[in-house]
């Protein structure tokens, strides 16, 4: 069975693809950090890995950057290397801590990363404006929140103006407010055109600002779909209705139907095919009042990453 839900990319397009992990497999001794990963990804795509603790994120997107390579199978980032991808400004990378001095201000960080990268001083402004800190260059670092100071790392990686960013775990430790802040301004970023993969433990941020999630187990893709396809895949969906006088099993006999729960006139039926339910109910029932929901996103990914769950791919 597979969980697949995105679209998928044929062999005739893995020419223009940003990335292609192809049969991906990462061994660190007895350890499988990486087992078999096939991953296709447009440029432009907005892609959240999915997982937890000890899943293979943190590997995968070390490949990505040329940090470790592939025990087996083969990776391609814009056609190349992920090494000659790095090194031609191609990928950039926000990574959660380190590399700042806390007595530069913002703007000379930024300045002081374009000198040292070669790029003109024209770059500097468009990366503090693209990353929403130009109101606050001329503020000591060490004086910025988290969050402004994972912004400032954002303006640092777009110096190069990559084609793919990368970001593992950006907005950890941070608060609410910053990781909005953040999560605004890589979306207005990225609606430029840029290619985004980010590794997150928070689900809302997956489901809010990826157009694609990729739950990831044990080294393996256990789906790959939109936030809402997924969920749907993982978790079914549940038909909610006023039919009083239900009984349960009766319900739970309905084509469909996997469970089935009555709390005085209303009834909670799930399953997979919600559409066919809701027909039946208002055909054959004297149901009213339907609703459809969606179980949310943790549910979904507890379902699919919890340790019993079967070979979904
Ligand atoms: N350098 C290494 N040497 C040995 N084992 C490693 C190494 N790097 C990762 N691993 C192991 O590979 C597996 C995958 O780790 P990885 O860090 O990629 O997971 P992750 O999904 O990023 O987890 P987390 O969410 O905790 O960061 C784990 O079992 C980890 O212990």
């Amino acid at each position: 069975m597979t969980l697949t839900a995105s679209p998928g990319t044929t062999d005739r397009d893995t020419a223009d693809l940003a990335v292609d992990l192809d049969g991906v497999v990462k061994r660190y001794g007895p350890v499988t950090a990486v087992d078999g990963i096939n991953l296709q990804i447009r440029p432009g795509e907005v892609v959240a890995l999915l997982g937890p603790n000890g899943a293979g994120k943190t590997t995968t997107v070390d490949m990505l950057l040329g940090l470790a390579q592939p025990t087996e199978g083969n990776i391609r980032v814009y056609g190349r290397k992920p090494h000659d991808a790095v090194a031609l400004g191609l990928v950039s990378a926000v990574m959660q801590t380190g590399g700042l001095l806390k007595d530069y201000t913002v703007e000379e960080t930024v300045k002081l990363t374009a000198v040292l990268f070669g790029k003109p001083p024209s770059t500097v402004g468009e990366a503090l404006d693209r990353a929403g800190i130009a109101d606050i260059g001329k503020r000591l670092v060490g004086k910025c929140s988290g969050g402004q100071q994972q912004r400032l790392r954002f303006a640092m990686a777009l110096l190069p103006d990559p084609e793919l960013l990368i970001l593992d775990e950006p907005t950890t430790g941070m608060d609410v407010g910053g990781r909005h802040d953040f999560w605004q301004a890589i979306r207005r970023d990225a609606a430029g055109g840029r290619t985004v993969i980010f590794a997150t433990h928070y689900l809302e941020e997956a489901d809010a600002y990826a157009d694609r999630v990729v739950f990831v187990r044990r080294g393996q893709i256990v789906a790959d779909g939109t936030a809402s396809s997924v969920k749907a895949l993982a978790s079914g969906r549940t038909v909610r209705a006023t039919l009083p006088g239900a009984l349960e099993e009766d319900l739970r006999a309905i084509a469909g139907v996997d469970t089935a729960e009555v709390r005085g006139d209303t009834v909670y039926l799930h399953g997979r095919d919600t559409d066919s339910i809701a027909r039946y109910l208002l055909t054959s029932t004297p149901a009213r009042d339907l609703e459809i929901t969606s179980r949310n996103l943790e549910e979904a990914f507890l379902t699919l990453t919890a340790d019993d769950a079967g070979s979904t791919r």
